[in-house]
């Protein structure tokens, strides 16, 4: 069953002196507990299209729906995690994964309990009472997820979560991220530059065209895959096949001097 749909969405950045044109016609549904991740050339429009499925931007043209109404910025049914992970500085790890449930009127001793064993299960037991720059970078983005999935959205919007950290640090990120999504059944859209993060974590792969974006192909990712956690999926033998497929569309999309492969 669908659960997000973005339908026939374009957008127009309008300035004084200038329009820029940065989605055309896009269309495409999220179903139930599906992963899907949005690749395409620098530009093109994904974080424009990531903000307009969060409700945080009003789309030119189209809507977009979450279990069939119109999405808004506070709907708590959408979370939103980002390179940066905007935790506040003054306050401590747990106010920090805490203060979505007491924005939204959440909080109680039964919410405050899953939301610290969460942050117990991802393996962040003994940094409650620690600020944030007391962290490393994979720690904090690990406490973003935690404060992100705390109130319980129905979607993760995921604008590039990792592309901040260290490689040996976003592998682990991706492998933690795919699981603790999957155990609590969540659905999540990724936007990522990284076409083997794009498959090794997800169902579908949607590769926008340069701007104005629209979709250019959805790539279905084999069952054989899609079953195995990001890090086994990288070593199966069909991931480099896939990769270069992909790869080779999305070159063939880049200006020139872009073509450098991730
Ligand atoms: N506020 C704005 N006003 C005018 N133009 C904008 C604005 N925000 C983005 N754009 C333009 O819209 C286009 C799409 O931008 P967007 O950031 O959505 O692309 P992107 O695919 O996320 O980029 P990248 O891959 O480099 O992160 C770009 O040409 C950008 O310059």
């Amino acid at each position: 069953m669908s659960l997000l749909t973005v339908r026939d969405v374009s957008h127009i950045y309008f300035s004084k002196d200038a329009k820029t044109a940065a989605l055309l016609d896009i269309s495409f549904s999220v179903r139930e507990q599906e992963f899907v991740s949005l690749v395409g050339p620098s530009g093109c429009g994904k974080t424009t299209l990531l903000s307009i499925m969060a409700g945080l931007m009003e789309p030119t043209v189209g809507k977009v729906t979450l279990e069939d109404e119109k999405v808004h910025p506070k709907s708590r049914k959408i979370g939103y995690m980002l390179q940066q992970d905007y935790l506040f500085p003054w306050k401590t790890v747990e106010e920090n994964i805490l203060i979505g449930l007491k924005l939204t009127r959440q909080l109680n001793e039964e919410t405050r309990r899953k939301t610290l064993s969460l942050l117990h299960e991802i393996g962040l037991r003994g940094v409650e009472k620690q600020y944030p720059a007391q962290l490393s970078g994979g720690m904090r983005q690990r406490a973003a997820l935690v404060r992100t999935l705390a109130t319980d959205p129905k979607i993760l919007l995921l604008d590039e979560p990792f592309s901040a950290l260290d490689f040996q640090t976003k592998l682990k990120m991706e492998e933690l991220v795919y699981r603790t999504l999957k155990h609590y059944r969540k659905t999540a859209l990724l936007v990522t530059h990284d076409i083997g993060e794009a498959i090794a974590m997800s169902d579908r792969v949607i590769l926008l065209s340069n701007r104005p974006g629209t979709v250019r192909k959805i790539f279905a990712i084999p069952e054989e895959i899609r079953a195995l956690p990001p890090f086994l999926a990288r070593q199966h033998p069909d991931f480099q096949r896939l990769f270069d497929m992909i790869w080779k569309e999305l070159e063939n999309l880049e200006p020139s001097e872009q073509r450098t492969p991730s």
